[in-house]
């Protein structure tokens, strides 16, 4: 996940200093371009992966220019690939060197198909959700050449759909919205407009006049000793995340947010007999998964007062007696269950589609048993149920007895 910074706390560069800084890093610093445009694409690809999430945003075209700017395309459309999407590319100017040759196989070998201009829609609103306009980097000069002039103009078409509210792709602009100047931005108000832009190393001047909804900075790979030269204010990144959000992320309509779930078909007969197995079944698949706590679990208890209540806890152990949890005896969540043994538990599987609701009842058998300060409890759909009541105490008389 990144984190938000204020888009005027950033510094920006002019066109001199962004190629100034390129020959440092490929110069006395060491870098090779193959590296840094490997870790250029995979930040544009991961900025769109936390923004448009490939079950709703798979169909990305990527289109790619002559220079650096369309190899970080070519990158960048590799790892979405990776992430679940399905791009296409058009790289209509190709560059002869080894680094962009072998990038074109790479795409290859991956079936990625590889579209001329003739072969692209007129319009692009019905074959792409994701238009990744890689043409043109900090190197732009003048105004576009053909066959780019005609690929900006189709992108440029695609903002008249925002009047007739029907939807179109999102356009992603990898360092400079394509066409702009690279200081003074758009122009005469007549280029492109990206729903996203994807700044490399740090935004360029024309970024300041950029207005879609997401900015974000990738190329985490700056070291201090240039920060310091161009005495550069470079947000820092969360975690291990390759990009940062610069600027507030826009205003949600919240209504409008839904996910399309799509998942394998889950057939009545795959399913185990065992209750107990299917869960343990679905929990592995979390854990391997790799899956954040995938033993947590919203608890719903309801007190004396007939109020529900609910809180997110892990469990501790499950086998056909019951699931474990730990708590503090004289918790709410202990006392409600002491006046009403009944509760729910839910399992939520972000990422695999799936949720798991059980109803139960304490248990206190064998309380010895359980590690200090862990509570029992039963599912009602348990077969062993009827067998299991008979060691069921009376629950405010042991509850009154360890609270
Ligand atoms: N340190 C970093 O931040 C890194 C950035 N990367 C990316 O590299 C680009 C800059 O790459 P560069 O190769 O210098 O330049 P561009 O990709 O912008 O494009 C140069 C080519 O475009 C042609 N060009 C220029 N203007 C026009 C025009 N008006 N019409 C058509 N073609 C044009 C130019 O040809 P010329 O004959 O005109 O010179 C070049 O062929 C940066 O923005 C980042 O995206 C690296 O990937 C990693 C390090
Ligand atoms: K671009």
């Amino acid at each position: 996940m990144s984190s938000a910074q204020n888009s005027d706390s950033v510094s920006h560069l002019t066109q001199r200093e962004a190629a100034e800084i390129d020959e440092t890093l490929m110069g006395p610093l060491g870098f090779s371009v193959d590296q840094l445009m490997e870790l250029a694409g995979l930040s544009v690809a991961t900025s769109i992966a936390e923004v448009y999430k490939p079950s709703e945003y798979d169909r990305v075209l990527a289109i790619c220019g002559p220079g650096s700017n369309g190899g970080d395309g070519l990158v960048a459309a590799r790892h979405l690939y990776h992430f679940g999407y399905k791009p296409s590319v058009c790289y209509p100017k190709r560059t002869q060197k080894p680094l962009y040759t072998g990038l074109v196989t790479q795409l290859e070998s991956l079936s990625i198909p590889f579209l001329s201009v003739e072969d692209l829609p007129l319009d692009f609103s019905k074959d792409f959700d994701i238009i990744v306009d890689a043409m043109f980097g900090f190197s732009f000069h003048g105004t576009p050449r053909p066959p780019f002039d005609d690929l900006i103009k189709r992108l440029l078409c695609l903002h008249g759909y925002d009047q007739t509210r029907q939807k179109r792709p999102v356009i992603v602009s990898v360092d400079i919205p394509s066409g702009w100047h690279v200081e003074e931005g758009d122009i005469g108000d007549e280029g492109i407009k990206p729903d996203m832009l994807v700044s490399l190393t740090a935004p360029k001047l024309c970024a300041k006049k950029s207005s879609g909804p997401h900015h974000f900075l990738g190329g985490r790979f700056v070291p201090p000793v240039i920060a310091d030269k161009y005495k550069l204010r470079l947000p820092p990144y969360p975690g291990t995340s390759m990009c940062v959000r610069i600027g507030k992320a826009p205003n949600v309509d919240i209504s409008a947010l839904r996910e399309n779930y799509i998942s394998p078909e889950f057939l009545e007969e795959q399913v185990e007999s065992d209750p107990i197995n299917q869960f343990r079944k679905w929990v592995d698949d979390a854990i391997a998964a790799g899956l954040r706590e995938p033993n947590a679990m919203a608890l719903s208890t309801v007190g004396k007062d007939g109020k529900p209540s609910s809180r997110m806890v892990l469990l501790k152990g499950v086998d056909r007696g019951g699931f474990v949890w730990c708590t503090n005896y004289e918790s709410r969540k202990a006392c409600e269950l002491c006046d009403n043994p009944h509760a729910s538990l839910l399992f939520y599987w972000d990422g695999l589609n799936r949720q798991v609701s059980i109803f139960l009842r304490l248990a206190l058998f064998h309380l010895s048993t359980l590690p200090a300060g862990s509570l029992k409890m039963v599912p009602l759909f348990s077969p062993s149920l009827s067998k299991l009541e008979s060691y069921l105490l009376d629950v405010k008389n042991q509850t009154e007895q360890f609270f």
